[in-house]
């Protein structure tokens, strides 16, 4: 399996090298060249399998020669027996037609878990052959951070550089990660919203007098391993409702585009998917370009539901790429236009492609109270805000009422107790395998959000690649 950059001008890499470059020297995002499928039987053949073993099936024709099967499940089996529920991703009926998939159930509390457990491996497994240093730069709302964080803590050859919003995540995100003590993580915390912290990561793997000392990688979901990782939930849950038999809907709520692409690829890999739910906060630039072609940025509105504030979502130039034909060159223009002008118009033809499989939802504040309250009183289950972001989507978005709809419970309510309490009354506590968050020390660097103090603080930490 080769990937191709979505600006075109890259060369094709094999897995072990996408996973280890993160972000295309071109400034776009990998992806494999041709979507691999599976036939109805082999999906009906998904049946009753285990998470791992769904897993190996899924991933398996991505990896290509980088790792054989045995390597692929070794590595599944650690990433996934780290996790509290003997199902990893458990599907849970609230009513009816309407279910939750918890994806909560890892380390750090969040569906981030279930792909950086495994990247971490990943790592791990390639940079063994290699004689180089990895530095990893990346960029959190909350989540993705302490999910990275946990994996690479106390890896050898690789240093995690994350940069977080100073104030804008909750006390638990952030504890999640400057309470972890290994020489080889660092925490960031910048002046600004996630879209600065991500702007500047993205430009360091454009920046030679980085690229030419340090070799970068990255964490985010623009590391095309995060998704692959992620298309396995998709077939997961769709087997036990009756796929490749039955279609099913998914509610995602959706950030950086990137845990809806991997539903996307899913469908593209012969899952019967009936409709990806794209469910916004009031920070809706993809709701207003999927509904309406509009894709502008304004500026980022901190809500409830922190780590979905996001304007910029980098994996949405995947779908661009695919709705214009897979043409970089276009993409590429696309991008640089819109990187100019932070303004996006798309056209007729592209939102109709899109809309065989994507619809999308802005939910409101109120909505998500209400959600979160549906969840506790008819089914007795607390969720968090950016779960019940999804339910209310799902809800409210206009579904075939026959056609039952897979919720995509992204983070355990315990990451956001104050927000969950004001709409339901109740103050979820955190699982004892989090421990003793709120008593150990943190530790954290604040620096002003200027891509040249951040650079100038890693290029000093970081350990350049030839060790
Ligand atoms: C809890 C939670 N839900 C939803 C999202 C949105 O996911 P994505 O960025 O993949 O669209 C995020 C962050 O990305 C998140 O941390
Ligand atoms: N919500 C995310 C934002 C980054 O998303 P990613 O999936 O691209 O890593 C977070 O928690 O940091």
């Amino acid at each position: 399996m080769e990937y191709i950059s979505t600006r075109g001008a890259a060369s094709p890499l094999n897995f072990e090298q996408v996973t280890l470059a993160g972000l295309a020297g071109d400034g776009g995002l990998y992806v494999p060249q041709s979507w691999p499928s599976f036939s109805p039987a082999e999906i009906a053949d998904m049946a009753g399998l285990s998470y791992v073993e769904t897993a190996v099936r899924v991933m398996l024709p991505f990896v290509g020669d980088a790792l054989d099967e045995t390597e692929l499940r070794d590595i599944c089996e650690q990433a996934y027996g780290r996790f509290s529920h003997a199902a990893v991703t458990p599907l849970v009926q609230l009513d009816g037609q309407q279910w939750l998939l918890e994806l909560f159930h890892g380390p750090t509390l969040a569906f981030k878990d279930v792909a950086l457990q495994l990247l971490g491996l990943l790592f791990e497994k390639f940079l063994a052959r290699q004689d180089k240093h990895l530095t990893v730069v990346g960029a959190t709302s909350g989540d993705t951070g302490s999910a990275a964080i946990d994996a690479l803590a106390g890896r050898d050859k690789v240093d995690i550089f994350m940069l977080h919003p100073d104030g804008r995540i909750s006390d638990v995100q952030r504890r999640q990660m400057t309470t972890v003590r290994a020489p080889n993580v660092h925490n960031i915390a910048i002046d600004g919203s996630f879209d600065d912290a991500q702007a500047m990561v993205k430009r360091m793997f454009a920046d030679q007098e980085v690229t030419n000392r340090f070799s970068i990688s990255a964490v985010n979901s623009i590391n095309w391993a995060r998704l692959m990782a992620q298309v396995v939930y998709y077939f997961y849950a769709a087997s036990q409702l009756g796929a490749p038999h039955r279609k099913v809907a998914f509610s995602v709520p959706t950030g950086n585009f990137g845990d809806v692409f991997a539903g996307y690829v899913a469908s593209k890999m012969g899952l019967p998917i009936e409709q990806l739910i794209v469910a916004t906060n009031v920070n809706d630039i993809l709701h207003r370009a999927l509904s309406a072609g509009d894709y502008s940025t304004g500026t980022v509105t901190p809500t409830a539901a922190p780590s979905m504030d996001i304007q910029v979502s980098s994996n949405f130039e995947r779908l661009l790429f695919d709705l214009e034909g897979r043409d970089g060159a276009k993409t590429a223009a696309r991008m640089a236009a819109f990187e100019k002008s932070h303004n996006m118009q798309l056209e007729p033809a592209m939102r109709e492609a899109a809309s065989s499989i994507f619809t999308s939802h802005r939910v409101d504040p109120d909505d998500m109270s209400i959600a979160m309250r549906w969840a506790q009183d008819r089914a007795g289950h607390v969720i968090d805000p950016h779960s019940a972001i999804g339910l209310s989507a799902a809800q409210n978005v206009g579904l075939d009422p026959a056609v039952p709809v897979v919720t995509l419970a992204t983070a355990h309510p315990a990451k956001f107790p104050d927000a969950v309490e004001r709409a339901t009354g109740i103050r979820p506590a955190l699982p004892r395998r989090v421990g003793d968050l709120f008593d150990r020390e943190e530790n954290y660097t604040k620096l002003p959000g200027t891509y040249d103090a951040v650079k100038s603080f890693i290029m000093s930490n970081a350990t350049p690649s030839d060790g």
